[in-house]
């Protein structure tokens, strides 16, 4: 496998830039998912990776070799690139080994590789002779996956993979994929707009808003210490407080928090797994329960502070406070700041 460098790539429909200077580096044997709002531009990339769509400005390299630049632009299907498209798209006429063994030279399509691929995707032996529409949505999955991976690409590049599945089934079926990846040391990038996705499967998060990364960090550095609020937001539970800072502990509303930042006003972040709610009786922070959202094991209960403020918390089901409810409030841990847009 290859790594993936994308340097100053530009691409615009009309008077529409599509994607402004955007620069991103996977590591050889990493994955890297690339997290957007829809529209904002994914898709594109991926596909001018693939080689589908031509670059306006800036280059693709894979490994040590230029596939898109200025002067070059390398064909699809001589880029060495396996494309899993959105849903997986297998063919309908085709069996599971029809499909697998597509992209193979007819010389090389043996039963010993048949059977490699289906135990790397997972998938038991006896299912080579289905027809797609006989298979499960995450099976159907693991075969395209099958038929990107049989020519042993450099890098493999996966389109909102789990987008046609159920809740229930993206989680395993995403899990599933990673395991697939891993064991064959692929180079991948995979696009999604699924936050949970994104930082659950990948080496590296790539965030993208409006054409442009916003921040390329781990998926640990993305939810800890986000860029910007609206990255904050986008990547889970966020409650945005306003706060005056004064020797790295911030005061709001909220309480007294630690926090890395200079004097002055700010808005910290406080994430739900961060709001421990307790009896109202002594708290020196009490908020009123405005809703409770029920998750099984999990609740989520959003409160307003003293002054109205919202503040959302994750708190075990069996605690389960009602709305109009009183509750003290501890924020444990530090947070992270922002500057003050008041
Ligand atoms: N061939 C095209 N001609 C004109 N505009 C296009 C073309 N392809 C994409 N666009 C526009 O470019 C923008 C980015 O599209 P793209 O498909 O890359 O977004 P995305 O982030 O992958 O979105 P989604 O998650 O909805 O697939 C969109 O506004 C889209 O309408």
């Amino acid at each position: 496998m290859s790594s993936v460098t994308i340097a100053g790539v530009v691409k615009a429909y009309g008077d529409r830039r599509v994607l402004d200077a955007v620069d991103l580096h996977v590591a050889d044997g990493s994955i890297t998912s690339v997290l957007g709002a829809s529209g904002c531009g994914k898709t594109t990339l991926l596909r001018i990776v693939a080689g589908f769509v031509r670059a306006d400005a800036g280059s693709v390299t894979l490994g040590e070799r230029v596939v898109e630049d200025g002067r070059t632009a390398v064909a699809p299907d001589r880029r060495g690139v396996g494309y899993v498209p959105q849903e997986g798209a297998l063919f309908p006429h085709l069996d599971v080994a029809g499909n697998i063994m597509f992209g193979i030279p007819r010389g090389e399509r043996t039963t010993s590789r048949l059977g490699e691929l289906l135990e790397l995707a997972e998938l038991p032996a006896d299912l080579a002779h289905r027809q797609p529409h006989q298979l499960s949505g995450g099976q159907q999955q693991r075969v395209a996956i099958a038929r990107a991976l049989a020519p042993a690409p450099r890098v493999i590049l996966l389109d909102e993979p789990f987008s046609s599945l159920d809740a229930a089934l993206r989680i395993s079926a995403g899990k599933a994929v990673t395991r697939v990846l891993r064991h064959a040391g692929a180079t991948a990038l995979i696009v999604t707009h699924d936050q949970g996705e994104a930082l659950s499967l990948a080496d590296q998060v790539a965030v993208m808003r409006a054409g442009r990364f916003v921040q390329v960090d781990s998926p640990a550095g993305i939810y800890e210490r986000p860029a910007d609020a609206e990255t904050a937001e986008f990547v889970g539970g966020a409650s945005m407080i306003a706060a005056e800072v004064s020797g790295g502990i911030a005061r709001c509303v909220a309480g007294a928090i630690p926090v890395a930042a200079a004097d002055g006003r700010v808005r910290v972040l406080i994430r739900p797994e961060q709001v421990l709610l307790g009896p109202a009786a002594g708290a020196a922070v009490v908020g009123q329960v405005t809703e409770v959202g029920f998750y099984g094991a999990q609740v989520v209960v959003t409160l307003a502070l003293a002054d109205g403020t919202p503040l959302t918390a994750r708190a075990p089901s069996a605690r389960t406070p009602r709305p109009g409810d009183e509750v003290g409030v501890v924020i444990e841990g530090s947070a992270v700041t922002f500057g003050d847009e008041s």
